[in-house]
């Protein structure tokens, strides 16, 4: 019988929770992987995909700091492909050491992942995607006024630097994955949002940019075919009216309904927005699909009772 087909987008708590050591985000990637055996114990084909924004944004810091004739800075999308490399290594480990109790013989393998964007998405001229560490208005300022960083305010949390974050078309490994994961194995993809490239007449070419990890990871659910594509982020449920007296959590929900509180302006640009786009897009292109925005903490009620926000069609 075929297996149910999950794409999974690992929101930042799943990663970063209190430092950017290797040993601090190993540990909070131990304990994601822990849950995660969740979708091994349902027998799901299973593909991971996770963000990167804090630590590709710290490692082009590092990456200019270290900068010389002898020990060049590598340009962003090179830093995309290092976190890819090692946040998949650190998760597929964790995920190996979780499986092992399970005297299970699933395989885990992460995959340096290209994603095609438009060389003319006009978020090249027009940065807005937040990455590294977070700043005070005066330190953003004299940032801004002694390099050629732009720095912009996020969400509240305090400034940070801004790159091009294009719309993701096409992921060049698809096939690949798609491949891996009808043998059984898990696996890890299009992590950071995926390395962009362009494609020339000379072949695909990377760009400096970061693609966001929710638009790249539903366009992959969207090409390997899902059933399912969850998003696991730090809330339970998509709230109406967030962190105010009248906060709703969302359950189950058609495509039109999340669409006009969209419109209604429910949703936060830069956290729940690109989230609830990014289902609406994923369901909208597979009707029969769903699309789950919930947390970590909260997939075993996901997988066993149905709980979180579910995105369906009309
Ligand atoms: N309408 C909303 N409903 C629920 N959470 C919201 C809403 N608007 C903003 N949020 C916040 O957005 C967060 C998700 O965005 P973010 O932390 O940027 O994503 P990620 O988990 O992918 O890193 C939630 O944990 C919550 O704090
Ligand atoms: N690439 C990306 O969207 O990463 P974050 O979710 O960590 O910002």
């Amino acid at each position: 019988m075929k297996k149910e087909k999950v794409v999974v987008a690992l929101g930042g708590n799943a990663i970063l929770s209190t430092e950017a050591t290797a040993r601090a985000q190993q540990a909070a990637l131990r304990e994601t992987a822990e849950q995660l055996i969740a979708f091994v114990e349902k027998d799901v084909d299973l593909i991971i995909s996770h963000g990167n924004g804090p630590q590709v944004g710290n490692l082009l810091l590092q990456q200019a700091a270290a900068d010389s004739v002898k020990n060049p800075a590598m340009p962003l999308d090179t830093c995309v492909g290092m976190t890819q490399g090692s946040i998949g290594y650190w998760l597929q480990q964790a995920l190996y050491n979780a499986l092992e109790p399970l005297k299970s013989n699933k395989q885990v393998v992460t995959l340096i992942t290209q994603v095609v964007v438009d060389q003319k998405d006009p978020s090249f001229q027009q940065p807005t995607k937040p990455i590294g560490p977070f700043y005070t208005e005066k330190e953003a300022q004299d940032i801004m006024a002694t390099s050629s960083n732009l720095m912009v305010e996020d969400a509240g949390r305090g400034w940070r630097k801004v790159v091009p974050s294009p719309k993701p078309l096409a992921i060049v490994e698809a096939q690949t994955i798609n491949q891996l994961v009808s043998q059984g194995t898990i696996v890890i993809a299009a992590g950071g949002g995926g390395i962009p490239v362009i494609k020339t007449k000379g072949g695909y070419r990377g760009c400096e940019a970061v693609i966001d990890k929710d638009l790249a990871s539903e366009k992959l659910a969207e090409l390997v075919e899902a059933d399912t594509m969850i998003f696991l982020t730090g809330v339970n449920h998509v709230c109406l009216n967030f962190n105010t007296p009248a906060e709703i959590a969302l359950g189950t929900v058609t495509v039109s309904q999340i669409k006009g509180y969209l419109n209604d302006g429910q949703f936060a640009a830069g956290s729940m927005l690109p989230k609830v786009e990014a289902a609406i897009a994923f369901v909208e292109s597979h009707p029969a699909g769903k699309a789950i925005i919930s947390s970590l903490a909260n997939i075993h009620d996901v997988i066993r009772n149905g709980s979180g926000t579910i995105i369906v069609a009309d």
